[in-house]
């Protein structure tokens, strides 16, 4: 079975993803895979820099996160520019990794894709687990983590999809505004269920 593992960001995907990993289940993550398909001398690296300036490239040759975040998450065509040149080679190798856990003989893989519904990769999935914390909850954790103003946070917020209709297109629910014990419980049951009763 393939897990999708989603939610808005900060509702806590890569905490469930830890415990998954813990669990024993091998997990693609999406956000990973985004860094790794933009190292130094990728194709995709030359074409972000092409079409954001060379200003977006550190002095060691890798993609500035900060500066690049700053610019797309403050801007819907910026955003899509930039979506348009790496979500193609980030599909591409979370298949891949895909397609080599389940060579390795893994019945369940996990897919921690944080845009799986903005992304419409429904398809690529057979359950669909969206992590959700409150509005109040998620802005104050994606303030702490990052050390953002709540403009900044409030803005990132609003570059994705709303809470519910994520929620409303998932095939359970984890509520993450609970203690992380409380979660692993849910994840727990979750799995449970789908597992023996696929
Ligand atoms: C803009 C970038 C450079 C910012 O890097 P940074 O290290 O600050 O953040 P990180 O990559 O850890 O992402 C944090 C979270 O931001 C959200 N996010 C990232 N990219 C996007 C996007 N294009 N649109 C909406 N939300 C996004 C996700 O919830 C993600 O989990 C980076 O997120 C990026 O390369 N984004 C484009 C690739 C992408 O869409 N990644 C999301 C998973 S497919
Ligand atoms: N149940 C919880 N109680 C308290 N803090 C939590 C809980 N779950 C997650 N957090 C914290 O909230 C923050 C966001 O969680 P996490 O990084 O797992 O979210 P995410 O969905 O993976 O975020 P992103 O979309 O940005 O990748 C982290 O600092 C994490 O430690």
């Amino acid at each position: 079975m393939i897990i999708g593992l989603t939610g808005s960001i900060a509702s806590g995907k890569s905490t469930v993803s830890q415990m998954l990993k813990e669990l024993g289940y091998p997990v693609v993550d999406a956000d990973l895979v985004a860094r790794q398909v933009v190292e130094p001398g990728t194709e995709t690296l030359q074409s972000i820099e092409q079409a954001f300036g060379p200003e977006v490239i550190r002095a060691d040759g890798s993609m500035d996160r900060e500066k690049v975040g700053a610019i797309i998450f403050n801007d819907p065509a910026s955003r899509k520019k930039l979506n348009d040149i790496i979500h193609p080679a980030i599909r591409r190798e979370m298949l891949r990794q895909r397609q080599a856990f389940l060579a390795e003989g893994y019945e369940t893989v996990i897919m921690d894709i944080p845009l799986l519904f903005e992304s419409k990769l429904q398809h690529m999935v057979d359950k669909i687990l969206v992590v959700s914390v409150s509005e109040q909850e998620q802005l104050k954790r994606l303030m702490e983590r990052n050390g953002l103003t709540e403009q900044e946070a409030k803005a990132r917020i609003a570059s994705q999809l709303p809470m519910v209709v994520k929620e409303e297109g998932a095939d359970e629910v984890l509520d993450n505004n609970g203690s992380v014990d409380d979660t692993k419980r849910q994840l727990k049951r979750i799995l449970d269920n789908w597992l023996t009763h696929p």
